[in-house]
């Protein structure tokens, strides 16, 4: 980025770290007979989402995870789809399991979420262990946490910053990202202010220029702007949009942050390379933690 002075938090360096380490841990359990299993439902034919499959896939083979994957076609009806995550709450190994989101709009997300038997839920979405990370609010949880806010929260950390009295901007309300980040963030262990910002939210550039971190997670693309940053902000770039040229018909990912932010902020996180290896890393990690609680 021409005039760039922010510093860069690298999610793809990081997160190749994390898998290192997650490497040993798995060693250490198959060498005591265990084998952490992942298994992934995708539900139609959506390329990003085929993707995304696609690379947990790949993270867990580098790893030493076994996976399993089970495709759905886009007509697959509600009862269908339960039935499968039946199967796979009652299969030995599978330590635990994802629902790809989103799902197609005839199926009902909050029903299958809860469908997930808390113990295999691997992307900590279950109802269950969400009400966990909002109450347990004295000692340690020990049970999965949603991917992306622990990625976004070890990314700041493993670069050397620190959360304690950061007053924390969070721009979106979605399930994945903005409705666990404050929960996770105003733990004792981090100690951040958070507020979080939505569509409803009156004037958000107010907000966001008060910010010492920003986590953009709106899906809007260019929607943090240099204008907004408070200089020395730490700005993390969580959305995605594809925009498609419409000349060429190439498709690129346009991340919530303007180019322009790097100009003011101390740290910026790109997209791609930011938050999304992060978010694979530790779907990894909440999988190994488990199949370590269950090995006792
Ligand atoms: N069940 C879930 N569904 C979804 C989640 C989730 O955590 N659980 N999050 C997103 C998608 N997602 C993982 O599933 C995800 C998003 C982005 C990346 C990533 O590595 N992105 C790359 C760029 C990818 C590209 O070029 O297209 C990057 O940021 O560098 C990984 C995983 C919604 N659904």
């Amino acid at each position: 980025m021409s005039g760039s002075t922010a510093q860069k938090l690298d999610g793809t360096a990081t997160a190749a770290t994390i898998k290192a380490e997650l490497r040993e841990r798995v060693a250490a359990l198959r060498a005591r007979g265990i084998v952490p299993g992942l298994a992934t439902v995708l539900v139609g034919d959506d390329p990003g989402s085929q993707w995304y499959v696609a690379g947990k896939h790949k993270d867990c083979a580098e790893v030493g995870i076994a996976s399993i994957r089970r495709d759905l076609p886009a007509t697959t009806t509600q009862a269908e789809l339960e039935s499968v995550i039946d199967e796979l709450n009652a299969e030995p190994a599978v330590t635990g399991f994802i629902v790809q989101l989103p799902l197609p709009k005839h199926l009902d997300t909050d029903a299958i979420l809860e469908r997930v038997h808390p113990d295999k839920d691997a992307d900590g979405l279950h109802p269950t262990n969400l009400g966990r990370l909002v109450l347990r609010v004295d000692r340690p949880i020990d049970t999965p946490l949603p991917c992306t806010p622990r990625g976004v929260i070890e990314l700041v950390e493993r670069h050397g910053l620190s959360w304690a009295g950061k007053d924390v901007v969070v721009i979106g309300r979605g399930v994945t990202v903005g409705r666990a980040i404050g929960s996770l963030l105003t733990r004792r262990e981090y100690n951040a202010t958070v507020t979080l910002t939505h569509t409803g939210t009156r004037d958000l550039g107010e907000h966001l220029r008060r910010a010492d971190v920003i986590v953009a997670a709106a899906g809007v693309p260019g929607i943090v702007r240099a204008a907004d940053v408070k200089p020395g902000a730490i700005v993390l770039d969580v959305g995605v949009s594809r925009l498609v040229d419409p000349d060429t018909g190439v498709s690129r990912i346009a991340g919530d942050v303007a180019d322009d932010v790097a100009t003011v902020a101390s740290w910026i996180s790109p997209n791609p390379g930011g938050v999304g290896p992060m978010t694979r890393a530790l779907l990894l990690a909440n999988v190994v933690e488990t199949a370590e609680r269950q090995a006792g």
